[in-house]
């Protein structure tokens, strides 16, 4: 590794080296826990780990926010002594990142393969005690979180959670064996190695040049609108992909794509979201809703969606019976296709 970044600092900048080598350096560090078991095992003893029960994060409160604390190998050590837990348990955890100082993090569920789900629940509350903190659902505090926290605790229930349902071999029906980091897994009888999965899904803002195309689904809290998503099927390009649940959804076809960038998505499994522009000729803007996929879906103006932003949901239900018209959360990237198109709206952007 220090040859590597020697060879940087010869070859490149001052200016790209320093920016270079710090993440070039954790990322080849990353790299060696993934590829060596032994080196692994060595960095969890300086390493910090983020506990989970039952894929829920070990959360503190601090004034508005959520907290995500950290542990050190020898807290685990003691907790688990603590609870009548083998520690041979940490060898479950699994590999999330490291600090720009080379600290491994990890992630290590309490409550998942438990013998028996009425003492592992008995514990949770023993441990909250124990932790100063609760077992919360990802869901309900990402919102919460700040951004670091958030997209760490995503990725570690994403993998914890792949982990937990690839226990066997699909073609043997032995037991997988995870390597020390949790890469992946593989059937000690027939070597065939599992690799976590992660699911494309394409989400896209359709707009006609002076509206654009929002929908919601029942299950949406009351009043969210927000732009047309759905999983790639198996052969698609993303091109394909967004044509047809354009198609599939509303009944329209868009002519011009645009690319804008992409989120990993932890519900409801791990999806890699991959956000779109895409343009509909005017005139060509009849939707027909297909109500086996959508609740309701409609062109909104610039003025309404700007508005729609600058204000915070969820919201209560209104004096008529109805709920206001509001936008996802800014953690969700179809805020910022969003907020994109309402600063520059995107069809003219595009090319012909
Ligand atoms: N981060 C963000 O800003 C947003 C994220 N999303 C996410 O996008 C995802 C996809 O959106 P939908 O409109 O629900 O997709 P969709 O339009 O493809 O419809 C879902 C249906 O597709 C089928 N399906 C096909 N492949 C599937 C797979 N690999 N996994 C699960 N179901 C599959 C199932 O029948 C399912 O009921 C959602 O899970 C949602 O969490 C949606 C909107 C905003
Ligand atoms: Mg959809």
């Amino acid at each position: 590794m220090s040859l590597y970044c020697g060879i940087a600092c010869r070859r490149k900048s001052f200016w790209c080296y320093r920016l270079l080598s710090t993440y070039v350096t954790k990322t080849r560090y990353l790299f060696e826990l993934k590829e060596d078991d032994d080196a692994c095992k060595k960095a969890q003893k300086t390493g910090a780990f983020y506990l989970f029960h039952s894929l829920a994060p070990l959360l503190q409160k601090s004034e508005h926010q959520y907290l995500a604390p950290q542990h050190s190998l020898l807290e685990l050590e003691k907790l688990l002594g603590k609870f009548g837990q083998d520690t041979q348990r940490i060898e479950d955890s699994v590999l999330i990142g490291c600090s720009a100082q080379r600290e491994a993090w990890f992630a290590l569920d309490l409550g998942l393969n438990s013998s028996s789900p009425i003492n592992a629940s008995l514990q949770k509350r023993e441990m909250e005690t124990e932790l100063k903190g609760s077992f919360i659902e990802l869901s309900k505090a990402l919102l919460q979180l700040n951004v670091k926290d958030a997209s760490l605790l995503s990725t570690a229930q994403a993998l914890l959670r792949w982990h937990d349902a690839h226990q066997f071999c699909s073609r043997s029906g032995q037991p997988t064996k995870k390597n020390m980091a949790g890469s992946k897994r593989v059937c000690p009888s027939n070597k065939i190695i599992y690799y976590p999965q992660v699911t494309p899904v394409v989400i896209t803002l359709v707009s006609d040049g002076t509206q654009c195309l929002l929908a919601r689904q029942s299950s949406f809290p009351k009043g969210m609108y927000s732009a047309l998503a759905g999983f790639c099927d198996i052969g698609e390009s993303l091109e394909e992909a967004v044509r047809r649940e354009v198609a599939e959804e509303v009944g329209l076809e868009v002519e011009r794509l645009q690319y804008s960038a992409s989120q990993h998505w932890p519900f409801p499994n791990s999806s890699l979201m991959i956000a779109c522009h895409a343009t509909v000729k005017p005139g060509q803007t009849e939707i027909q809703v297909n109500l086996r996929e959508l609740e309701a879906a409609a062109w909104f103006s610039h003025d309404e969606v700007a508005k729609a932003l600058r204000r915070n949901g969820p919201y209560t239900q209104q004096l008529n019976g109805t709920f206001p018209f509001w936008l996802p959360p800014k953690l969700a990237i179809a805020h910022q296709l969003i907020k994109e198109w309402v600063e520059k709206p995107i069809c003219s952007a595009l090319p012909a």
